[in-house]
């Protein structure tokens, strides 16, 4: 892949490395200057701008590029504005300076997740108003806030909204993964997200005793379980071929907590899970399954849900493949503001056009090379008239 020297590169590359460099990371994004800067492209795209604020600070960009037939339902093109926060001390480069290495690879939080697909939509859209195009179905861009830590205070409000129910969305994309083979990956399902806090209470007393009944060997007990089915569905995933990451439930053990002193007994232990729950599971049966596990250990342990997503969705697909890409379809492994989207009815497809590009999203030194960011853009330029000129389908009425 070349790339060109600074003094030629492609504006839309420049947008890209502009955007970037706006500090949206977690935990205190900034998103005022995201809102400003998606207000400002709409002026220059002459698109319509319309901003919503779900809760207090946490406002939803939309720009609209209106359709010449305002009966048919509509392309609802979105992404997340919020990135994950950094260790900077592992980076090569600044995360938020977006430098460009001599090879043409962008250094940046928010290159692959998912800074990179907001500005291929505008870049896209740029492109084929320039032409001037005009197509049937009205494209509308949200930029949300909050996804990253999930979408509580973003697009979980934004679906219930009129504004939302007002845009009349038809069909969506939101965000996929980078490929690293030739090939895309698109996102046709997600896990649920399940997170447990399984909390064990049992006799305290001094540390020195064979005391019975602590809540640390219950604990244990619980932690032994979980561990091994996650095993269980590690070598199902390993022993098949046809299965990916997102067709099994996953589960890691990511906190623990309790305990004052060394020489104490604590009365009560906790480990929390972060469950990842396959859409064909059977969701009443493994809630009973978690119980029974608790129960088994011994008196005294309960779990809480901190988190529990109960309507996985599955947005249909056929064989007809209009973009000439080659696609993988598959489930998303993490949870995305598509979850949103389908469970209020809209069908929609995670996508992010990264092909011959390494997985790093949430990683240290997340990249994407230029060459492929604008191939990115290429792909929507050729995607979006497809999508926005579908003619009338059942649901449209
Ligand atoms: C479950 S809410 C958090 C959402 C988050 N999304 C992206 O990484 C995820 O952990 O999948
Ligand atoms: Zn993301
Ligand atoms: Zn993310």
């Amino acid at each position: 892949m070349t790339s060109k020297g600074p003094e030629e590169e492609h504006p839309s590359v420049t947008l890209f490395r502009q955007y970037l460099r706006i500090r949206t990371v977690q935990p205190k994004p900034d998103y005022g200057a995201a809102v400003a800067f998606f207000e400002e492209t709409a002026r220059q795209l002459g698109l319509g701008c319309q901003k919503v604020e779900v809760a207090p600070g946490y406002v939803v960009t939309v720009l609209t590029w209106p359709g010449t037939n305002p009966t048919l339902s509509s392309i609802l093109l979105n992404s997340h504005t919020d990135v994950v926060p950094v260790f900077k001390e592992h980076w090569s480069h600044d995360p938020f300076e977006a430098f460009k290495d001599s090879e043409g690879y962008i250094y940046a939080r928010g290159a692959q997740d998912m800074k990179c697909v907001s500005i291929q939509y505008l870049e896209a859209v740029r492109r084929l108003k320039v032409e001037g195009h005009r197509f049937p179905r009205t494209i509308h861009m949200t930029f949300v806030p909050d996804e990253e830590v999930g979408g509580h205070q973003g697009m979980e409000l934004f679906v219930q909204r009129p504004e939302f129910h007002a845009l009349r969305a038809g069909f969506a994309l939101d965000e996929g993964i980078a490929n690293p083979t030739d090939a895309f990956t698109v996102f046709y399902s997600e896990r649920s997200p399940w997170w447990v806090r399984v909390t064990s209470t049992g006799r305290p007393g001094h540390a020195s005793r064979f005391m019975e009944d602590t809540a640390a060997e219950k604990l244990h007990k619980v932690v032994n379980s979980i561990l091994a089915f996650r095993e269980k569905e590690w070598q199902r995933l390993q022993s098949n071929p046809h299965l990916k990451e997102g067709s099994v439930t996953s589960v890691n053990l990511t906190k623990l907590e309790g305990g004052v002193a060394y020489n104490v007994i604590p009365a009560t232990m906790s480990a929390s899970f972060d469950f990842r729950v396959a859409p064909d599971v059977d969701f009443k049966a493994f809630e009973e399954q978690l119980q029974s596990w608790c129960q088994a250990a011994g008196e005294g342990v309960t779990l809480e849900f901190a988190q529990k997503w109960m309507h996985p969705q599955v947005t249909p697909t056929d064989d007809s493949n209009p973009w000439n890409l080659t696609l993988e379809p598959e489930i998303m492994p993490a949870a995305t503001d598509n979850r949103y989207i389908r469970a209020v009815g809209v069908p929609a497809l995670g996508f992010s056009p990264m092909n011959r590009t390494p997985v790093l999203l949430h990683d240290h030194d997340e990249r994407l090379h230029e060459a492929v960011f604008l191939r990115g853009v290429d792909i929507y330029t050729r995607l979006l008239p497809a999508l926005a000129s579908v003619p009338a389908l059942p649901s449209d009425s």
